[in-house]
């Protein structure tokens, strides 16, 4: 498969490794010093860039007709535009805020339990995510995702927020400590007890695997489609 990387940074370098060990070959690159190669002869684009960069990236994708998997966090809200954009292109997309199937596997376990807990008043919910302190956005991506999840199950939740304290808000608490690849933890707390799921990421290989994956499955698709899809989940 001939694959684009839009940034090349962590991410991106780690995908390069993992892909050409798999046989398939990198012909384009932005985000380093130059580029390198033409993003016309791709099959598939995948964008691990900035908050900033992802949109623009995303619609000369579409334009180019080049199937687009975006891992990169911190825009969405211009979700909908873009996806009107794929719509109007007859483009391809995938965005995941985490591409490892640990973490997808965890997103179904969450989603299970806030169901469960639902019903039970007596316990509150919170969410805590530590990453690297080099990431631009906060909350991380994956954590705007679990708290969606949650709120979505409640009768109570209509949002999230950073702070503590707000009614009718999901508190998410977004730790930066050097070299954390990506800790999500869902508590839930009563007088009496305390329950708590946690994701811990120990490299970004499981991310750069998904991530090729996610390109292998769209790479002759039309449309939109998510990680669930993917995975089959
Ligand atoms: N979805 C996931 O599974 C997942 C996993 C890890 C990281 N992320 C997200 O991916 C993004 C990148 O993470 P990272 O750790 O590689 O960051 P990074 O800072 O190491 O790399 C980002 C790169 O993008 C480049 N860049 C800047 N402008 C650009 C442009 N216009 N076009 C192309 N590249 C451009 C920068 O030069 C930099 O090299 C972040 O938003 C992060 O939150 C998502
Ligand atoms: O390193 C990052 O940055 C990560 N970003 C994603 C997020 O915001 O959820 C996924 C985990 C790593």
């Amino acid at each position: 498969m001939k694959i684009a990387l839009l940034g090349y940074g962590k991410m991106g370098k780690t995908i390069e490794n993992l892909a050409i060990e798999a046989g398939h070959k990198i012909v384009y690159k932005s985000g380093t010093t130059s580029e390198i190669g033409k993003l016309e002869d791709a099959e598939v684009a995948i964008e691990f860039s900035t908050p900033e960069a992802a949109v623009s990236n995303i619609l000369k994708c579409f334009e180019l007709q080049i199937p687009v998997v975006c891992g990169t966090t911190g825009w969405l809200e211009n979700y909908s535009s873009v996806i009107n954009s794929c719509k109007e292109c007859n483009g391809s997309f995938i965005y995941a805020s985490n591409f490892s199937v640990g973490v997808n596997l965890f997103f179904s376990i969450n989603e299970k339990l806030a169901k469960l807990m639902a019903p039970w008043k007596e316990y509150s919910v919170s969410i805590e995510e530590i990453h690297h302190t080099e990431k631009k956005d906060a909350p991380s991506g994956t954590a705007i995702t679990i708290a969606d999840s949650i709120i979505a199950q409640s009768d109570n939740l209509e949002r999230w927020s950073l702070e503590s304290k707000k009614d009718h808000s999901l508190r998410i608490s977004a730790k930066r400590i050097a070299d954390v690849k990506g800790t999500h933890t869902v508590t839930y707390e009563s007088d009496v007890d305390e329950i708590s799921i946690t994701h811990k990421a120990k490299s970004r290989i499981g991310f750069a695997k998904g991530a090729i994956l996610a390109a292998v499955f769209l790479k002759d698709k039309k449309g939109l489609f998510t990680m669930q899809d993917v995975l089959d989940l």
